[in-house]
């Protein structure tokens, strides 16, 4: 999908690999719409963001994701503000938590919702415009990380779903990619580097800069590949499970 004049919505906006989605699909030429818990934080990103790229091109909805009719009534309010949108990106997400079943709700159940609102809103046979829903997964979604197991669970799921998603809605002009990131300097990540283990095991794999991850975001929303999967490691990129024996 060309950029310009394309309208996005990002969960986890406010920080992060979601704030470095919003600024390549606003320096492409896009407008996008930001939902976050951190209302400050959202507030002054989406604020950078217009000063940089023009007024009206970032918005910021305040949106815990866990809320499904908060998230439902904030992807109405980014549509009317916006006008419409034509990408949905399911980014917010956390590692862990002293409530499994909060992962669980942050990391899956709320990309299952927000894919649900999305293709409600965009699918053609109900007077959509089609769109794209990209679904943030991670590295933990294609291989074991003992460190951090329901983070995992989470993200396997995220993989899962967004592969079987996407060809149900193929036909309604919807398309879903799912990208998988290993660690990139974040928040999420740097948090944590006091943990010796963890240090070692974020070195051993290695730590991307964020703008490695949105190159990679790049190449999936251009190649538009319906219920794809890319990975990204420092320096490899590469799309996973293409070899599909049925289409069942
Ligand atoms: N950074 C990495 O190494 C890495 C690697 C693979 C995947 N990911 C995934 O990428 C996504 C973004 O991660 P990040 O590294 O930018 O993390 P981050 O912590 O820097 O940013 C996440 C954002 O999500 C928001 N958020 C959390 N819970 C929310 C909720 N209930 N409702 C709305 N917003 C909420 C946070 O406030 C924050 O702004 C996550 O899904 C994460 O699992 C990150
Ligand atoms: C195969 C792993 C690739 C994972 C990339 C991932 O999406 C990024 C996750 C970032 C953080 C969560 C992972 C592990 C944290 C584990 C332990 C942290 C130590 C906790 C502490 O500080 O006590």
């Amino acid at each position: 999908m060309k950029l310009e004049g394309k309208r996005a919505v990002i969960t986890g906006g406010a920080q992060g690999l979601g704030k470095g989605f919003a600024e390549h699909i606003l320096e492409s030429g896009g407008q996008v719409a930001l939902l976050d818990v951190k209302v400050s934080l959202g507030l002054e990103t989406a604020n950078e963001l217009n000063a940089k790229y023009g007024q009206g091109s970032a918005i910021f909805i305040q949106c815990d994701v866990t809320d499904k009719e908060r998230f439902k009534r904030a992807l109405q309010v980014a549509a009317q503000v916006l006008g419409s949108y034509d990408i949905l990106v399911n980014n917010a997400g956390i590692s862990s938590h002293e409530d499994f079943e909060v992962v669980l709700k942050i990391n899956l159940s709320a990309v299952i919702s927000g894919t649900m609102f999305a293709v409600e809103h965009m699918r053609e046979d109900k007077g959509g415009r089609g769109g794209l829903i990209i679904n943030i997964s991670s590295a933990a979604g294609l291989m074991p990380a003992p460190m951090e197991p329901i983070y995992a669970a989470s993200k396997f799921g995220v993989v899962g779903f967004s592969r079987s998603i996407g060809p149900a809605v193929e036909s309604l002009g919807v398309k879903v990619l799912c990208l998988c990131p290993s660690f990139a300097r974040t928040p999420l990540v740097t948090v944590h580097l006091e943990n010796e283990d963890f240090r070692n095991f974020v070195e051993s794999m290695g730590l991307m800069e964020v703008s490695e991850v949105v190159e990679a975001f790049a190449t999936l929303v251009e190649d538009e590949r319906n219920a794809s999967v890319l990975s990204i490691t420092p320096g490899k990129k590469e799309y996973r499970f293409q070899k599909r024996k049925a289409n069942l």
